[in-house]
């Protein structure tokens, strides 16, 4: 506790000296700094949990399995509401159920969403608006992958791939960012970018894939430009992989076992291993964290 007649932590800080620019004509600016987004501890505060997260976050692809983990860990960080955006919420059904019966003191929804219509996105905007009240955090794990050849991929997959890994992403930061500009206390956006924007995958061709996800992280970094000035943190997070749905099925056991021997670890990464990453961003312990990219791949990227 302050002692009285000392500004409080904030009131020090909105009330620290600005400093003055001297111009390349002479004459001097002063530097007004962004707002510190209500969600976020002030850097000193010891007493606060660092890691806590506060507010409302929508996470796309939330009935993914990257994602519902992802739901999982901000809950229990202390996410107030959560809304799940996907093409279709019903596949994750039972795992929200779950999620309600963790946390009976918090709002789960869903909304079904396809992320690449704008509209479809202001829709759940405005329902994530009705059923929770703000948008504090947005997620974007929403996302598909495509393994061809590129002499024979056709140009309407590789348009998919990058209108949902990519427009998609962008479209739903915009919508979030304006509605976090309009509510005027910052947020925090984080995008699911992958190893595969760093390097390009072996043994598997993914062209459009590893392309779609190189540009999420020039994204993150334009964005987290433009919007520091509102306290709108942007990054991304890059998994290397993870042992999910997304890299089982026919063939790929053969890739899954060249994929271990290629990493220092010797194994693909578990689910919930991504989680500290996502936390982090969305938490008061991130709040100067922005433009950056975490790599979670064990080490993959090392080599
Ligand atoms: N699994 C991995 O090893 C790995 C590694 C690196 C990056 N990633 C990325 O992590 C994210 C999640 O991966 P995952 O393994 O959980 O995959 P997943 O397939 O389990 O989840 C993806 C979710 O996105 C949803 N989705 C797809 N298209 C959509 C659209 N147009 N609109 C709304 N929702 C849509 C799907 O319905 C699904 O629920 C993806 O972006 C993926 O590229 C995964
Ligand atoms: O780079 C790893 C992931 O992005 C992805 O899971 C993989 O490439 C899909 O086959």
């Amino acid at each position: 506790m302050a002692p009285s007649g000392s500004l409080t932590e904030r009131e020090a800080l909105s009330a620290r000296s600005v400093p003055s620019m001297v111009l390349s004509d002479g004459s001097s600016s002063s530097l007004t700094p962004p707002p510190i987004s209500k969600f976020e501890v002030e850097p000193t505060t010891g007493a606060r949990r660092r890691f806590s997260v506060r507010g409302n976050a929508i996470v796309t692809g939330g009935a993914g399995t990257l994602g519902l983990q992802a739901c999982d860990a901000l809950l229990e960080h202390g996410l107030e509401g959560l809304m799940i955006f996907d093409l279709d919420p019903a596949n994750g059904e039972q795992e929200i159920t779950r999620l309600r019966f963790k946390f009976p003191d918090r709002k789960i929804c869903t909304y079904a969403v396809d992320i690449t219509s704008e509209v479809a996105v202001q829709n759940g905007i405005e329902e994530t608006l009705r059923q929770l009240g703000s948008v504090d955090i947005l997620v974007c794990f929403a996302g598909v992958v495509g393994c061809v050849d590129a002499l024979e991929m056709p140009a309407s997959q590789w348009r998919k791939i990058i209108d949902i890994n990519t427009t998609g992403s962008f479209i739903c930061a915009q919508a979030a960012a304006r509605q976090m500009v309009k509510q005027g206390h910052g947020g925090s956006i984080t995008f699911i970018a992958s190893i595969s924007a760093h390097r390009v995958n072996f043994p598997q061709p993914q062209v459009a894939y590893n392309v779609s996800k190189a540009a999420l992280l020039m994204l993150k970094s334009s964005l987290a430009a433009e919007w520091a000035r509102y306290g709108i943190r942007v990054n991304s997070v890059s998994p290397g992989y993870m042992d999910t749905i997304l890299n089982e099925g026919e063939g790929l056991d053969i890739h899954r076992r060249i994929w271990a021997e290629r990493n220092p670890s010797g194994r693909m990464g578990s689910p919930p291993e991504l989680t500290g990453a996502i936390v982090l961003l969305a938490s008061s312990a991130g709040s100067y964290m922005n433009g950056t990219d975490i790599i979670v791949d064990g080490g993959a990227t090392v080599f």
